[in-house]
């Protein structure tokens, strides 16, 4: 299955937000979608998902049109892990996690023992499963975002778009989501587009065999993309952030190739 995104122009008033974006995501295949603060990553997000509709341009699965799917038939195939969300009813961490499971549940229905045992078992996997009886309004922001990656899983969609995932965690968590990650993409045949700020988690994926793409926006629009390495070098961080690097390459303990690490240097202020 393949998402096609083309000539994909959106708008904030007169604001030119994505400018012709145009790329494609197939399943088994990891996207880590980067640019500056502001370049339109969200919005991008924001209309493959649905939750922003007027925009002109094809957004597509398969040659269907995602904005004339049903809501819960596109709820099966694309999950949404939105940067923030706000819960406004008190409730429990593992009720927000179960409503990963609404595309599934006819109108009357109430989750069954599968629900419940598949909601368990995805807590477990990312370790929060002490968090399940507290109310999500009171979670740490890192903790939110655990629970939303939770929900997104059991939504068991095919294409998956998470909006930087790893934003607030701590180094441990940030390492713990991206092996989940990972090990998601090499045991199933997802699609996942991934927004972050961090260019070394695209090294990261590459190194761990997942198939990985690099697409890198600026002012809303693609400035380059494919494989990490091509993407990511020195001369287009330069040009896109303004900021000097340098790349470095290290085997990792237990590594049989080695990954590439970008260090920032300096900023080019003023040039
Ligand atoms: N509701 C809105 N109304 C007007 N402008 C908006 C709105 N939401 C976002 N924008 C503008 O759209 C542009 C792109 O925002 P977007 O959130 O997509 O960028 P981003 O790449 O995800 O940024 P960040 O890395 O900071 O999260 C920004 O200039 C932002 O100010």
């Amino acid at each position: 299955m393949t998402l096609s995104i083309k000539n994909l122009c959106f708008q904030y008033g007169k604001q030119t937000i994505l400018n012709d974006v145009s790329t494609t995501l197939k399943q088994g295949e990891l996207v880590c979608l980067l640019g500056p603060n502001g370049s339109g990553k969200t919005t991008m997000l924001n209309c493959i998902s649905g939750f922003e509709d007027d925009f002109d341009g094809y957004i597509e699965i398969e040659g269907i049109p995602v904005s004339k799917m049903r809501d819960t038939e596109r709820a099966r195939r694309i999950a949404y892990m939105p940067q923030k969300d706000e819960v406004n009813f008190p409730f429990a961490a593992r009720e927000v996690v179960l409503m990963g499971r609404t595309p599934y549940l006819g109108r009357f229905d109430v989750p069954g023992d599968k629900d419940h045992a598949l909601v368990l078992a995805v807590l477990e996997a990312l370790d929060i499963q002490h968090l399940a009886d507290q109310m999500y309004h009171t979670l740490s922001g890192g903790e939110k975002q655990l629970v939303r990656i939770a929900r997104g899983l059991v939504q068991g969609a095919v294409f998956q778009l998470l909006d930087e995932p790893t934003a607030s965690l701590d180094l441990k968590n940030e390492m713990m989501v991206l092996e989940h990650i990972s090990d998601m993409m090499l045991s199933s045949s997802h699609g996942i587009v991934m927004s972050t700020h961090d260019p070394n988690h695209a090294f990261y994926f590459a190194q761990r065999g997942v198939k990985t793409r690099a697409v890198l926006l600026e002012a809303g629009a693609v400035v380059s993309e494919g494989a990490p390495e091509a993407v990511l070098t020195v001369d287009n961080i330069r040009r896109v952030y303004r900021l000097g690097t340098q790349i470095l390459s290290f085997t990792a303990d237990g590594a049989v190739k080695p990954q590439s690490h970008i260090v920032p240097i300096r900023t080019e202020r003023g040039i």
